[in-house]
């Protein structure tokens, strides 16, 4: 067995949203889209470090949210940078007392990340020290050149989402590198640092809350899993 820990990065303002409120706050079912992430991380494994991402103006918020909502779940709570990179090195800096063990970095947004996801990321990247969930492609994609666009073979891409996972110490020293504009997510800091990253599978249900339409499709999947 190995420990686990979760960074989940919830330090972004939202702008592609166009709430007044960041779109980690707004509630889904009732509840605030960030609790119902970190809850999911809970149910997998009680016994997972948390460290949760949050703007620094933020923090009043989410404990007035928590209180509101009686959420107990343990997890300790870190500012945010001007970048999800930065975000992420602050969450690491939190989790700086820790020797071994594996973490994952989610978006606090994606709040369908399920259990067995989390199992195969996780045991994936304890063995190969890196692991990202993607899915394939559903549409056919153009690669767009100057004012043209040509066909691209579709089964040569996939669509990468997060939970991504690592070896705690591969994770700190590929954030010790000096941020660049390419870095979308951890699986490219990690491999500029100079490591694989192993595909794992993903979900279709695992959707990040971008833009308004994200939101009916959340509410959607919500009265379904109730229903089940
Ligand atoms: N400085 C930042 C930027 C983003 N994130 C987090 O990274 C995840 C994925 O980012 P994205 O969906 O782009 O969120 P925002 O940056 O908030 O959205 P937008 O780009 O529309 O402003 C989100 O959970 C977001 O809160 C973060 O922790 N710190
Ligand atoms: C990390 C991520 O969710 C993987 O798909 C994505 O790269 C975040 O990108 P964004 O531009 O910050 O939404």
């Amino acid at each position: 067995m190995f420990q686990k820990y979760a960074i989940i990065v919830a330090g972004g303002s939202g702008s592609r949203m166009q709430t007044s409120q960041p779109k980690q706050f707004l509630p889904m079912g009732g509840e605030p889209v960030l609790l119902h992430t970190i809850r999911r991380f809970f149910n997998y494994d009680p016994a997972l470090v948390l460290v949760v991402v949050l703007p620094e103006q933020e923090m009043g918020t989410w404990q007035q949210l928590c209180a509101q909502h009686g959420f107990q779940v343990p997890h300790q709570v870190v500012a945010g940078g001007q970048t999800r990179f930065q975000s992420v090195r602050n969450g690491l800096a939190a989790l700086a007392h820790a020797e071994e063990g594996v973490v994952a970095v989610h978006d606090g947004v994606r709040p369908f990340v399920d259990k067995a996801m989390l199992e195969t990321a996780y045991e994936t990247a304890s063995r190969q020290g890196a692991s990202v969930v993607a899915v394939e492609l559903k549409d056919s994609i153009r690669r767009v050149r100057g004012g043209s666009s040509k066909a691209v073979d579709r089964t040569a891409y996939r669509l990468v989402q997060t939970p991504q996972c690592f070896r705690l110490p591969l994770l700190r020293r590929a954030y010790a590198q000096p941020e660049v504009a390419q870095f979308t997510d951890d699986a490219s800091v990690v491999e500029r640092f100079g490591h694989k990253v192993q595909l794992v599978q993903g979900s279709y249900r695992n959707i990040k809350l971008t833009t308004p339409e994200d939101l009916v499709l959340a509410e959607a999947f919500l009265v379904q899993e109730k229903g089940k």
